[in-house]
């Protein structure tokens, strides 16, 4: 058998998927363009067209939004697992831990059914942001807000994160955010997601295994750590040489590339034209001009172009979120695809299994313990 490397499984196509795709750089869920879903639909919506495969009437949006709002309180003993921040440890960890210790709480954890694993799909993402939320008030040594049944998602979010309703225009961007980053074809963390579910493991296990991998700086923590070179760098006088520098010494630049996109991340004008208004709203424009000038910057000198995390980072910033919540909100909105994907791979399964080639050594003869130097 000839074995062909594709080290980083660059251009394999490992499954069929009717979810999202990426077409000569164009992102579509179910076939509906991202800038159509990005400018027109709420997170709610794209909720329901990637795990039901259309965009819900008015009576399935409601339908839905009531079992998100129903299923938003987390069990008493989480919050004190919440409590337990000896390391200071980041809020992905701390997710991680929490979206596994879920399954303890729920009955059907192990029914592999399609209604059930819906359900779950849907109690997961409920469940999230007051996860997020609630950690991010207990190690500030405040109580966290419960979840208030009549706002939608994002605003929910925003509530439950500072204890008092958001603007509209602060639910709006977020809401928009959430879109943007709901789902993303064969991506890593779907990707580890759907190797999971090919064992046919339970659908917590899956997306505990897709928290950890989403968490990874080289994927949806480049995000946060956009922020940390903004912050670092400080100012517009400060950035042509601290690119410069980080490009001689062969440091990526985050927030910039992309496996698929070459030309572009479609999702990355919504981004900056809202780092753009928010802005000018706060009246704080450093994070904006400083973020299109590294993109001048990075754009002439590499000609690569800002993915999806670069501009995020400002819009978050200026929404008043602290930096390393940044890839909780992604995982908040990416549990839809995850799921919507994992119920997928439920449907038609065969186990992941690649092979790699071996480059150790050969023949070795084996030497009894005491004989060894
Ligand atoms: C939600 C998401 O996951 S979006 C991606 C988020 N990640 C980041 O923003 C981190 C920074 N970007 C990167 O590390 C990469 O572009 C990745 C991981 C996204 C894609 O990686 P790959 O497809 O494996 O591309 P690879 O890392 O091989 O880069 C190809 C070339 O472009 C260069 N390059 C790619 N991204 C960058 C970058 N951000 N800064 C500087 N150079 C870069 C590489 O150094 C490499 O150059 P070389 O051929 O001279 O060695
Ligand atoms: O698709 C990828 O490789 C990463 C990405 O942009 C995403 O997950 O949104």
């Amino acid at each position: 058998m000839v074995m062909t490397i594709a080290k980083g499984l660059e251009g394999v196509v490992a499954c069929t998927s009717a979810v999202s795709s990426i077409i000569d750089g164009v992102l579509t869920y179910r076939g509906y363009n991202i800038d159509d879903l990005a400018d027109h639909a709420s997170f709610e919506e794209v909720a329901h067209l990637l795990w039901y495969g259309h965009l819900p009437n008015r009576t399935e949006l409601e339908a839905l939004k009531s079992e998100l709002a129903r299923h938003a309180d987390i069990p008493d003993e989480l919050h004190q697992l919440l409590k337990i921040n000896v390391n200071n440890v980041h809020p992905m960890s701390v997710l991680r831990t929490a979206v596994s210790a879920l399954a303890l709480y729920d009955e059907e954890a192990e029914d592999n059914s399609l209604e059930a694993n819906q359900r779950k799909a849907i109690k997961l993402t409920a469940k999230i942001p007051t996860i997020v939320t609630a950690f991010a008030r207990i190690r500030q040594g405040l109580e966290p807000v419960a979840p208030k049944p009549e706002l939608g998602f994002a605003a929910n979010f925003l509530y439950m994160l500072n204890g008092q309703e958001p603007s509209d225009v602060a639910v709006k961007a977020f809401d928009k955010a959430l879109v943007l980053h709901a789902d993303h074809e064969l991506n890593a963390s779907t990707f580890a997601a759907r190797v999971t579910t090919g064992t046919l493991s339970d659908i917590y296990s899956a997306i505990t295994t897709a928290i950890g991998t989403l968490k990874g700086p080289l994927h949806g923590g480049a995000n946060e750590q956009v922020m940390v070179t903004l912050e670092s760098i400080g100012s517009l006088e400060n950035i042509a040489s601290s690119i410069q520098q980080k490009l001689d010494n062969k440091e990526k630049i985050m927030g910039f590339g992309h496996r698929v996109y070459k030309n572009g991340d479609p999702r990355a004008k919504h981004l900056r034209e809202m780092s753009r208004q928010l802005a000018d709203q706060t009246g704080n424009k450093l994070w904006y001009e400083m973020s299109v000038e590294i993109e001048k910057i990075v754009v002439d000198k590499k000609g690569i172009k800002p993915n999806v995390d670069f501009y995020s980072a400002s819009v978050y910033t200026y929404l008043g979120i602290p930096r390393d919540l940044f890839t909780p909100i992604f995982a908040m909105s990416r549990v839809t695809g995850w799921t919507a994907q994992v119920l997928e791979q439920y449907a038609d399964n065969r186990l992941i299994r690649p092979r790699a080639e071996y480059t150790g050594e050969t023949n070795q003869a084996y030497v009894p313990i005491d004989q060894r130097k």
